[in-house]
């Protein structure tokens, strides 16, 4: 098996996103631009790269898939060969609205999409309250893609509290989650970095998650701080608040370490307790 095949050098895209959806879109192309120039293979945007997080904007901001701002991504990641995780735009499909990611290969291909399978609906009294739910509709599948030898999960923000989620991906033979995320300002301190850790140590895997930068006058307040886990849990690269890109190289040697030295995958007592995917 080639060498190169197991490593994956990935361009980590932290921005921040205004009313313009058009700008949002040029901010996000320019980044994806330099990260090639870095040597990324792979480019993750965050979670609603090209509108503001709030049930007042997606109807607004909705798009079908293909359209409009996924045809820029197609279009880019055919010119620079490079793949691209479209972080997630508003998508409209019918009279239902998803928040949902794309994936985008050398050739311009849609290699694959996910929508955002658990709605951010939280109420924590005076402090923070959203209901996705008000407008937007759950998906309903796992999402796997393959580049090089990596095997992906895709999950979005919320879905990272999920590690049943996470566990049918890892049973399916992912080495690799990406959450496009962004996170608030009430449990982003707390539960960030420990979500995302806690699922690339219970799964032994890389966990990807990429957030909006932080704008105090925005609708919405997103924590920052992007990262990548390494299948250990540990902290292989932290960004700041501020618009930002950083490149991580994965090596799956560090999966196959970790999954033999501590082989909890195959220790589990399926007997007693399994996670099982129901459709
Ligand atoms: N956009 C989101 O799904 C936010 C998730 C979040 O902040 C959380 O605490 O979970």
């Amino acid at each position: 098996m080639s060498e190169s095949m197991r490593k994956l050098r990935v361009g980590c895209i932290q921005i921040t996103v205004s009313a313009n959806k058009a700008e949002n879109v040029a901010r996000a192309v320019e980044k994806i631009r330099e990260a090639k120039k870095r040597g990324a293979e792979l480019v993750v945007l965050p979670e609603c790269f090209n509108s503001f997080i709030s049930n007042d904007y997606y109807g607004k901001y909705a798009e079908p898939i293909p359209g409009e701002t996924t045809n820029i991504l197609s279009k880019l990641a055919k010119e620079l060969e490079i793949f691209i995780i479209g972080g997630t735009i508003p998508e409209n499909d019918g009279d239902k609205l998803f928040n949902t990611a794309t994936v985008w290969g050398k050739s311009g291909e849609l290699m694959g999409k996910f929508r955002k399978m658990h709605l951010f609906d939280i109420d924590i009294p005076n402090e923070m309250t959203f209901r996705e739910s008000d407008s937007l509709s759950p998906g309903n599948e796992l999402t796997i893609i393959n580049i090089k030898d990596f095997k992906i999960g895709l999950g979005i923000c919320y879905d990272v509290r999920f590690e049943e989620l996470a566990k049918l991906y890892r049973k399916q033979g992912c080495n690799l989650l990406v959450y496009p995320s962004a996170f608030g300002m009430k449990t982003g301190p707390l539960h960030w970095e420990l979500v995302g850790r806690s699922r690339a140590n219970d799964n032994q895997l890389y966990t990807v998650l990429t957030s909006q930068g932080r704008d105090l006058n925005g609708p919405y307040v997103a924590y920052g701080h992007s990262y990548v886990a390494d299948p250990w849990g540990k902290m292989l690269f932290m960004a700041g608040t501020d618009d930002e890109l950083f490149i991580v190289d994965l090596d799956l040697d560090v999966v196959d370490k970790v999954r033999s030295n501590i082989p909890i995958f195959i220790q589990r007592r399926a007997d007693i307790y399994d996670t099982v995917q129901k459709n």
